[in-house]
């Protein structure tokens, strides 16, 4: 079977922007233009069609990463939904890792925005191109040339204007292309509005001929000939050159092509799918995937075409209502088709190809083949969880992992009956295949379930989830601060274990070192004990040992990370003797060992920045000062003041009320994991108190 369109017609882009900065309505629109959506849904009456999930709805914010296909100019686009809240990172990691190319949306007025500048630091990590298209040109305080400016200077980019806007406000009618020379005027606001075009406005002429200008002086000697045919003849490039020139430069990374628009007024969204196929990068564009070494499997790449060995990657897990969980999966190289048997490399599992399905933004169609390029959804997978690979089993190759975030928060839950734990742990089994970024682990004093997650947000949504999607009734605690331990020096313990048990005994001697190691380390275990002390059979209580007390440290039972335990002799008995004795003996050695090497409580430390208006500023410093938070910035952003600084999550909690009733509802907040730090004693003391 032939392919429908030949890979350099396909653009597989992602949507990227601040919290309503309009993402979900640009997609509708975009969606709706290129006449796959059959009804508009309005982000304000909660009937989006991106947003499918009832919480979403309920809350206006897109979550999940669904990807869509739909068509345009001939070309194949398939959108990958990249949400914008930070909670969510992962999500976006998700995304960028499988996207070629994105749109960053921009909200004309507030320019750029902390988590559009997070987000977009994110996209230079994988080398993304980008286009930016400046939205709500229709609002208010609407301002091109202002968020222009906020490009160069917040994002480090070199914007190429390739739009002026013909008004502003309510008056805002549509654009100058700086392409073409010609105005494009949208004759009414209404769905499906045409466009016609026309001459450039009289009164933006010189404004036109300059940023044409810069325009030319930006990209035109990516092509030799133009340049020379300008610069020695005076001959305009034909728009074809011209374009070809401005894909080169995005192509390229640091130039971006801007355009602007209404989303909402249904202004400049064809242009938008233009630029789209002019300037963001096919498959082809981006060169082949590299694998890497995992086990067995060696590092190896693979070129993007249908005769390569198939591999693709499973960057999203979501549950459907109808089909159950589905996989949706990038391919990179090769074709798959219904019946295949592939290759899970990581989990060396074979994984059946049953059913294959191309999502559209209210319509899915089963699909017998996919080729190099395509984004579908598999159902019924049963090893692969997301961020995983699967690929051909004759030629195995591992496409790397994306970095998943620390959680830095935790909630208990408690289901209310034995069949409610049952269904609770099958939940969170599902919902933790499809979000690698909460864990789940189990209280071995408390028997208590604890979920941790990267935001407040994150753990509501994991809960709200689990209790409606699948009928989970549990009591959820409130939550908590993940805090870690770990030890300041290292020590070294020598423990017998010896216990008389009614005509039993046991024994197991184990000499154990503690070591500090770097952040992020987590927590290690190395054997250098000689065989004849301790064999490799009770080597095995030990690392079980190590295993359940790793989870509670000796401060206030936090896990225990970047310590490295090292096993260096011990004893045993021929007859008492036992994994068990051993796995004693280990967990106590544990704790005398980890009281001895000065242990330390770590909290999360959050990268926080405030935006105010200027006769807030002080109360904002003096309230983040006796949140124990130390300012690391101030500046100036149009009229309104930016703080950034550091603040310890636990004293974070609740702030948006706080800041709301601080500056009158009109200071904005945004939070981000940082580091782990230790906590200050006194502190640390209450912490302590209030876990005993
Ligand atoms: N005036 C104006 N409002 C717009 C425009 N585009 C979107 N909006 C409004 O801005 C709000 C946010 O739009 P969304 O599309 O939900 O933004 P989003 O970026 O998807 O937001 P999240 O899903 O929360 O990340 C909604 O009330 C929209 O109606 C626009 O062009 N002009």
């Amino acid at each position: 079977m032939p392919r429908s369109h030949a890979l350099d017609r396909y653009r597989n882009i992602g949507i990227m922007a601040h919290i309503d900065a309009g993402k979900t309505t640009t997609t509708e629109r975009i969606l709706f233009y290129t006449g796959k959506s059959y009804r508009m849904g309005e982000v304000n009456n909660g009937t989006a069609v991106m947003d499918w999930m009832e919480q979403e709805q309920e809350r206006g914010i897109t979550i999940t990463s669904a990807a869509t296909t739909c068509f345009w100019r001939d070309h194949r686009i398939n959108i990958i939904d990249t949400p914008g809240h930070v909670d969510f990172t992962i999500e976006v990691e998700r995304s960028l890792r499988v996207l070629d190319g994105a749109v960053a949306i921009f909200d004309s007025v507030a320019g750029v925005e902390p988590q559009t500048e997070t987000v977009w630091r994110q996209a230079d990590k994988y080398g993304v191109p980008r286009m930016g298209f400046i939205n709500k040109m229709d609002r208010v305080g609407a301002d091109f040339p202002g968020c222009v400016a906020m490009m160069r200077d917040r994002l480090g980019v070199t914007p190429l204007v390739l739009q002026l806007p013909i008004g502003s406000e309510a008056s805002f009618v549509g654009v100058v292309d700086l392409v073409m020379m010609r105005a494009t005027v949208w004759k009414t606001e209404t769905l499906g509005a045409e466009f016609r075009h026309t001459d450039i406005p009289e009164d933006l002429q010189a404004a036109a001929a300059a940023a044409r200008q810069a325009l030319l002086d930006a990209v035109l000697d990516l092509d030799e000939a133009a340049t020379a045919a300008y610069l020695e003849r005076g001959e305009e490039p034909s728009p074809d050159t011209l374009r070809a020139c401005i894909r080169k430069a995005t192509l390229s990374g640091g130039f971006v092509p801007v355009l602007c628009g209404s989303a909402f007024r249904n202004k400049g969204i064809q242009p938008m799918l233009d630029a789209i196929v002019d300037y963001l990068p096919a498959p082809g564009d981006i060169g082949a995937i590299k694998g890497h070494r995992v086990g067995g499997v060696e590092s190896d790449e693979r070129a993007a075409n249908d005769d390569s060995p198939f591999a693709g990657l499973v960057f999203k897990v979501m549950n459907d209502p109808y089909v159950g969980p589905l996989s949706f999966f990038r391919v990179y190289s090769g074709t798959v088709s219904v019946g295949d048997s592939v290759f899970n490399p990581t989990k060396g599992e074979r994984e059946k190809i049953g059913r294959m399905l191309e999502m559209h933004a209210n319509s899915r169609e089963d699909i017998t083949r996919a080729c190099t390029g395509d984004i579908v959804a598999f159902a019924g997978l049963e090893h692969t969880g997301t961020g995983e690979t699967l690929c051909d089993p004759q030629k195995p190759i591992v496409l790397e992992r994306m970095d998943i975030p620390e959680p830095v928060i935790e909630i208990v839950v408690e289901p209310r009956t034995d069949a409610d734990h049952e269904k609770m742990s099958a939940a969170l089994g599902r919902l933790n295949q499809e979000d690698p970024s909460m864990r789940v682990s189990l209280d071995h004093e408390s028997g208590q379930t604890i979920i941790r997650g990267m935001g407040e947000l994150h753990l509501e949504i994991i809960v709200d989830r689990m209790k409606r999607e699948f009928r989970v009734d549990a009591a959820v605690g409130a939550p908590k601060v993940a805090y870690r331990e770990t030890i300041s020096r290292s020590a070294q313990i020598d423990h017998t274990h010896r216990r008389q048990m009614g005509d039993r005994a046991q024994f197991a001697r184990v000499v154990l070192a503690f070591e500090p190691l770097t952040r992020g380390s987590g927590f290690v275990f190395e054997n250098r004990a000689p065989v004849a002390a301790v064999p490799k059979e009770f080597v095995v209580g030990v690392q079980k040992g190590l295993e359940a007390a790793k989870d509670a440290g000796v401060v206030a039972g936090f896990p225990v990370v970047d310590v490295k335990a090292i096993l260096l002799d011990g004893a045993f008995h021929d007859v008492d003797s036992s994994v068990q004795a051993f796995e004693l003996a280990t967990r106590a050695a544990y704790r005398e060992g980890l009281a001895k090497a000065g242990p330390v409580l770590l909290e999360p430390l959050m990268r926080v920045e405030i935006i105010t208006p200027d006769e807030y500023m002080g109360d904002v410093i003096g309230d983040l000062n006796s949140r124990r938070g130390q300012i690391t910035g101030m500046d100036q952003r149009g009229n309104a003041r930016v703080v950034t600084g550091q603040v310890p999550l636990a004293a974070m909690f609740g702030y948006v009320n706080s800041l709301r009733s601080m500056s009158q509802g009109r200071a904005q907040y945004s939070m981000q994991f940082d580091h782990y730090e230790p906590v200050p004693q006194a502190i640390a003391d209450s912490v302590r108190a209030k876990v005993a």
